[in-house]
């Protein structure tokens, strides 16, 4: 799957027994850089739609615990070799897989199902680190499978595209 440059899809190996799973989520050692501070968990009704943000700063790493999920993925940098790349990733809850978001990677995320995932941030919870743009902005070039998704007062009032654009920093190489 083609992806914006430094977004990273891994699936996680989920151990069954006769009691049930054991899922590793996430090791230092896997993820160079950067490290990962603060943990959130995040339940959503189905039909639910959150974003489209974009960070400065902070990468996220992110798994569906429960449900299906559809993620969305723009890559907003400037110079970056996948520059206005766009990318629909669904991860469910069965098929465990993580999701690694370099900031300047704008992200949306719509709910399938009635879903929980949890993801951890590499800064502190910042709303200056909290940019976005309106879900239905046609140059973002996401297809949506709802018009009218439930979405927050803050997500329904994001700007345009084209004006969050220029505060995007130009790519960096994630070491
Ligand atoms: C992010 C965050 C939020 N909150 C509080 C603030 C609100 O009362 C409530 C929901 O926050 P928000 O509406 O920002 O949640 P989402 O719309 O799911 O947005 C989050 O998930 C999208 C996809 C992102 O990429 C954002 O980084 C992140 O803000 O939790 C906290 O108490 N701590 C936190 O770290």
């Amino acid at each position: 799957m083609n992806l914006p440059e430094g977004v990273k899809l891994s699936t996680l190996k989920m151990n069954i027994d006769d009691r049930g799973t054991f899922t590793e989520l996430l090791r230092e050692s896997w993820i160079e850089h950067p490290k990962f501070i603060q943990w959130n968990a995040v339940n959503s009704e189905q039909g639910i739609l959150r974003g489209v943000h974009v960070h400065l700063k902070h990468y996220d790493y992110l798994t569906v615990m429960r449900g299906r999920i559809l993620f969305a993925l723009k890559d907003l940098r400037p110079d970056s070799p996948t520059e206005n790349l766009s990318a629909m990733v669904e991860i469910s809850a069965e098929k465990h897989q993580s999701l690694f978001i370099p900031p300047g990677v704008a992200h949306g995320f719509y709910m399938l199902e009635p879903s929980l995932h949890i993801y951890a941030v590499s800064e502190y919870w910042d709303m200056e680190d909290e940019l976005g743009c309106h879900f239905a902005d046609k140059s973002l070039e996401f297809s949506w499978p709802d018009a009218n998704p439930r979405i927050s007062e803050r997500d329904l009032k994001l700007p345009a595209l084209s004006d969050i654009r220029p505060l995007i920093p130009s790519f960096t190489k994630t070491r």
